[in-house]
């Protein structure tokens, strides 16, 4: 059979590259795959997500043949399912450690092929992190020249990576020594707790004459670190720049909440009352026949699919309290914490705080699985995502590298836990030099008890310390995403987890917005709200609207 023109054009790409057919193979069916046929995402940017997957997947499987090693016959069968094992019938892709995705072998790559796309499915990893360890850590990425890559410092030799396809692009840079591309050996330096690789042993392929240039300082070569969560996520997040201009983010990442100092998150299995857990469950309690004691939170019923997305009711229920706030979705607090850190001595009443419906998951004491259904936040990330520069004044931003069905569940925002009060005075401290990444106000259940103690007014805060919803950009009202209150290790309202779904079918390559309820008109709030460049048709932030 002739071979298909758009297959061959691929190969010719990543050839220029050094990377054998053979090897790019696997990978371009795999992206088929995951796009659902759509060559356009493929050859977009000259096959930029193309080249992306080959030394992700690549990288992947070292670290992964590393952990491994092969101790016995046995052992060694394994690797031949991995990426480039040409030997066996089928090889198995992993996106992630939580989805597989398995490819005949020697099958056709068909210009047009339609395949299916895996549900989201469970992984198996369980997530038990002491957040004192992350306390620990340093603040990734201070200055340094570009381009570079930057690589956990694990003792491992990571390969060097990203040498793109590059269109000459209009953008100029510095054009200076640093940018030149050669053919020296790699320089590598050490900062913080990474290292950091020179790229000027990097290959450019351009385009215009099919030639490696060893000289060209025109070109700026986009900045790429394959994972931002230093391992410590299910599945590995990149971070792309393609004009190689922006500083790297300054912060330290942490996959799950961390206490600043004051809060006061009491977590105890004292506290979880007999009847709100379910001991006596074994296994998944999604299949029960009657849900158990965990689902009468949400009205008697599990708010989670099989296939752990959100329910389609629960969802339209919760965008529909967002979208159309009637009276009875907002309760006031007799004093308003946030408030009282205006103006302690005679704080203004409170202007209300929306409530939200909550979900609560199985946790210690429950009888269930790890995998049961009803435990989604708390097993950690299973999308594929990148951080990226957006280029619209909003800086960076994070997309999906595949499709997400409506009702996936994408991240929680994590971050320090901060009272309000110390919000406050960081702010102040701060001032004006730091930006600041918004923070959050858990206050889903404000206003249902009495007066709230100051450790009780809590927030979140991810400039210092935070995860991937750290980088996840303000849209209003029209966002993708949806933030639920998730309940896991303690039945206090005063800290939870909040988990971002998406609110409707988002498709691969799409930015991930998120409306942070922000009042552009509350001037008096303690963190100043940006200017929206949210491009929303429904932009609550009118000086934007007038400039727009
Ligand atoms: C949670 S961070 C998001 C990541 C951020 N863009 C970055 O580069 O680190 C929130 C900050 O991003 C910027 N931002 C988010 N959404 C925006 C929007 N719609 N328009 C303008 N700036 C936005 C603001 O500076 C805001 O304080």
């Amino acid at each position: 059979m002739a071979p298909d023109p758009r297959v061959a054009k691929a190969f010719n790409a990543s050839r220029a590259l050094g990377i054998p057919d053979e090897e790019m193979k696997p990978v371009l069916k795999y992206l088929l795959k995951v796009y659902g046929g759509k060559w356009e995402l493929i050859e977009e940017d000259n096959y930029r997500t193309l080249v992306d997957a080959y030394f992700e997947l690549k990288e992947d499987k070292e670290t992964e043949g590393k952990r491994k090693a092969p101790s016995s016959d046995n052992d060694r069968e394994r690797p031949r399912q991995k990426l480039n094992s040409v030997d066996g019938d089928e090889q198995v892709l992993s996106s992630g450690k939580s989805r597989q995705v398995s490819i005949k072998k020697d099958t056709e790559i068909q210009g047009n092929s339609e395949y299916p796309i895996d549900g989201p499915c469970v992984s198996h990893i369980q997530r038990e992190k002491m957040a004192s360890d992350h306390h620990q850590k340093k603040l990734m990425t201070p200055k340094i020249d570009k381009p570079l890559i930057l690589m956990p410092n694990d003792g491992v030799q990571n390969e060097l990576k990203t040498p793109r396809v590059e269109k000459p692009k209009s953008l100029h840079g510095p054009g200076s020594a640093s940018h030149r591309v050669s053919l020296g050996p790699p320089k590598e330096s050490s900062i913080g707790n990474v290292r950091v690789k020179s790229l000027t042993t990097l290959y450019q392929y351009h385009e215009k004459d099919d030639t490696l240039d060893d000289q060209d300082t025109s070109r700026i070569s986009p900045k790429f670190l394959s994972d931002i969560t230093k391992g410590s996520e299910n599945v590995k997040i990149s971070l792309l720049d393609e004009t190689g201009r922006e500083e790297l983010p300054k912060f330290n990442y942490t996959p799950c909440n961390i206490i600043y100092q004051c809060a006061n998150v009491n977590i105890s299995l004292a506290r979880i009352a007999d009847q709100g857990c379910c001991s006596d469950c074994s296994g998944d309690c999604l299949s029960l026949p009657f849900p158990c004691a965990c689902a009468q939170e949400t009205g008697g019923e599990f708010a989670y699919t099989q296939q752990g997305l959100l329910k389609e009711e629960f969802l339209e229920d919760c965008i529909s309290m967002k979208n159309e706030p009637k009276d009875h979705h907002f309760l006031y607090c007799q004093e308003c914490p946030l408030e009282r850190s205006k103006n302690e001595i005679k704080p203004e009443p409170c202007k209300g705080h929306m409530v939200k419906k909550f979900i609560k998951e199985c946790w210690r004491k429950c009888g269930c699985d790890m995998q049961c259904g009803n435990r989604v936040v708390q097993r950690g990330l299973t999308c594929k995502l990148q951080v990226f520069l957006t280029g619209e004044g909003k800086g960076w931003g994070v997309r999906a590298l595949e499709e997400l069905p409506k009702g996936s569940y994408v991240c929680e925002y994590a971050g320090e836990i901060l009272t309000n009060t110390e919000l406050y005075e960081r702010t102040v401290r701060i001032g004006g030099n730091e930006k600041h990444t918004y923070p959050v106000t858990l206050d889903a259940d404000w206003g249902s008890e009495g007066v709230l103690k100051d450790e009780e007014a809590l927030c979140l805060d991810a400039t210092f310390n935070g995860n991937v919803a750290r980088f996840i950009n303000h849209r209003c009202s029209d966002a993708n995403l949806l933030d639920v209150p998730v309940e896991v290790e303690t039945p206090d309202r005063h800290y939870y987890h909040l988990a971002l779904f998406t609110n409707r079918k988002v498709k691969a390559l799409e930015e991930l917005t998120w409306d942070y309820g922000i009042d552009f008109d509350d001037h008096e709030h303690p963190i100043k709200a940006f200017h929206c460049f949210c491009g929303s048709a429904f932009c609550r932030d009118k000086k934007q609207k007038g400039t727009r």
